[in-house]
């Protein structure tokens, strides 16, 4: 892999953060953008920072019987409208060898050009529904018939699958966790097949680096679901032509420390999660008493049933159930809402995406807390322990129908049946005279 930092054309030129942008250029993977895509950036108003190049196939590259895996590369570059912006000039999007970080975000709109042709497809299906089973089939089969692509679904999938027939035989999937952490690498697309609980599901497989990911709605409330299964063939079509538009959904990642309040450091694994992580009093009836910090900075004691940590992309979730507000996808951001606090005062908060949150069980708790990540995995929290959580640096790439701005529209007005208000009409007496004059 070969990264290469663009030059922008125009205004955008010399503009980008000139120490980011030289870091950017010493490492050994990074070079100049062409005169061409400098072109094209000027012409179709597009201007691209970062360009992800395929080089070499190194350790990355993986013989399968008749096909070669290598990962696609793609260039990922803002879309500028209007020239007197000149907002975009430090916004920079680091890679990583192929992978997608965040170094900086953007909150412009985001476009993906394949730069080599993607190879590869996961494909993510919610379990225990006979439509999403038929579907699936029927998309391996065309994608392996049409599209000739290497395609990796998940064990209990491939199962199914070759129960059907032996024909699914080309599938692939993996054994172990070792396996699934190395994904990213072979891996050019997710599609998940589902609501919004397998887009999660199929992101917390990817503890590291995401591959963009295609999600195709077949649950009741879609708010990450922009695409119709019906017409999989056409969406699959444009997505692998591309380019695409697509949302950078940030993650948050999340350490439980034991004993923290003791300073006797135990630390977990990081869960990363793409919604949110709630602290929660469990079973228990005693109010939860959480003590909270931003970067070290005393917030509240939040006496209540709870607190949610929340990304933007979940602020449409639990968060909003629980009073928050909602924010579209590329605002950065860490949301900060309590779960019916029992003080009036105590309102839901919007913190930047650069802050550090401790969440800590004092010594004084009548009872523990639990900690739950994106709805799953209870992990319970004693007197001392305590939550840190900030930005994790790899966002979850998600493909847009049309834009992020138009997809969350959509998924607002479609999820929460906004405008179905009839309008006030009205007929007071110039009403009636227009009425009178058209006759
Ligand atoms: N009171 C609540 O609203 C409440 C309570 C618990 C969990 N949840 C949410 O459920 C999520 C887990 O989802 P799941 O599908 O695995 O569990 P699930 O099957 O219990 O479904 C929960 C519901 O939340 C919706 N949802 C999930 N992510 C969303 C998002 N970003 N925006 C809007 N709606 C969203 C799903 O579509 C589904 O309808 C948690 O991350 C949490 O946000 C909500
Ligand atoms: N590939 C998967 N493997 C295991 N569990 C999964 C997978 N995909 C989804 N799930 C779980 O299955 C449940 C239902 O998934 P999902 O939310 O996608 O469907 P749904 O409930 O029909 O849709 P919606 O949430 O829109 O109503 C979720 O709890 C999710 O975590």
């Amino acid at each position: 892999m070969d990264c290469i930092t663009g030059k922008s054309p125009g205004e955008c030129n010399g503009d980008i953060d000139a120490q980011r942008a030289e870091s950017l250029t010493n490492q050994p993977m990074l070079r100049n953008e062409t005169k061409e895509q400098s072109e094209n950036c000027c012409t179709n108003g597009l201007c691209s920072h970062e360009i992800l190049h395929d080089g070499e196939t190194g350790s990355q590259a993986k013989a399968v019987p008749n096909r070669i895996m290598r990962k696609a590369s793609f260039k990922l570059s803002w879309w500028c409208k209007g020239d007197n912006s000149d907002q975009h000039k430090h916004d920079i999007v680091s890679f990583e060898r192929g992978n997608i970080t965040a170094a900086g975000r953007s909150s412009k709109q985001i476009s993906l050009k394949w730069e080599s042709k993607p190879q590869t497809v996961l494909i993510m299906t919610k379990p225990n529904s006979t439509s999403v089973r038929i579907l699936c089939a029927e998309m391996v089969r065309w994608l392996n018939d049409h599209k000739k692509l290497n395609i990796y679904v998940e064990p209990r999938v491939m199962g199914e699958l070759l129960s059907e027939s032996s024909y699914f035989n080309f599938l692939h999937t993996w054994k172990d966790e070792k396996e699934i952490m190395s994904l990213h690498t072979k891996v050019d697309l997710v599609v998940t097949l589902g609501g919004d609980g397998t887009v999660l599901w199929a992101a917390s497989m990817f503890k590291g680096p995401v591959p963009p990911v295609v999600p195709f709605s077949l649950g009741s409330l879609g708010f990450m679901t922009p695409f119709y299964s019906e017409n999989y063939r056409d969406c699959l079509d444009s997505v692998l032509r591309g380019p695409i538009s697509i949302t950078l959904r940030h993650r948050l990642q999340c350490h439980v420390i034991r004993d923290a309040a003791k300073n006797e450091y135990e630390m977990e694994e990081p869960v990363l999660v793409l919604n949110e992580v709630t602290i929660d009093r469990g079973i228990s009836s005693f109010l939860t008493n959480l003590e909270c910090y931003c970067d070290n900075s005393f917030v509240t004691c939040v006496q209540g049933d709870g607190l949610i940590l929340s990304t933007t992309s979940g602020s449409t979730a639990y968060s909003l159930a629980a009073g928050g507000s909602m924010v579209h996808p590329q605002v950065p951001g860490i949301l900060f809402t309590p779960i019916c606090p029992h003080s009036l005062s105590f309102r839901p908060l919007i913190l930047p995406e650069h802050v550090t949150i401790r969440v800590q069980v004092p010594f004084n708790s009548r009872s523990p807390a639990w900690v739950s990540f994106d709805g799953k995995d209870r992990k319970q929290l004693t007197a001392g322990d305590a939550l840190v959580c900030s930005m994790a640096p790899w966002p979850v790439p998600t493909a847009c129908q049309i834009d992020s701005t138009n997809d969350f529209m959509r998924s607002i007005h479609d999820g929460l049946h906004w405008n179905l208000r009839k309008t006030q009409s009205f007929d007071g007496p110039s009403g009636f005279i227009m009425f009178i004059l058209t006759r």
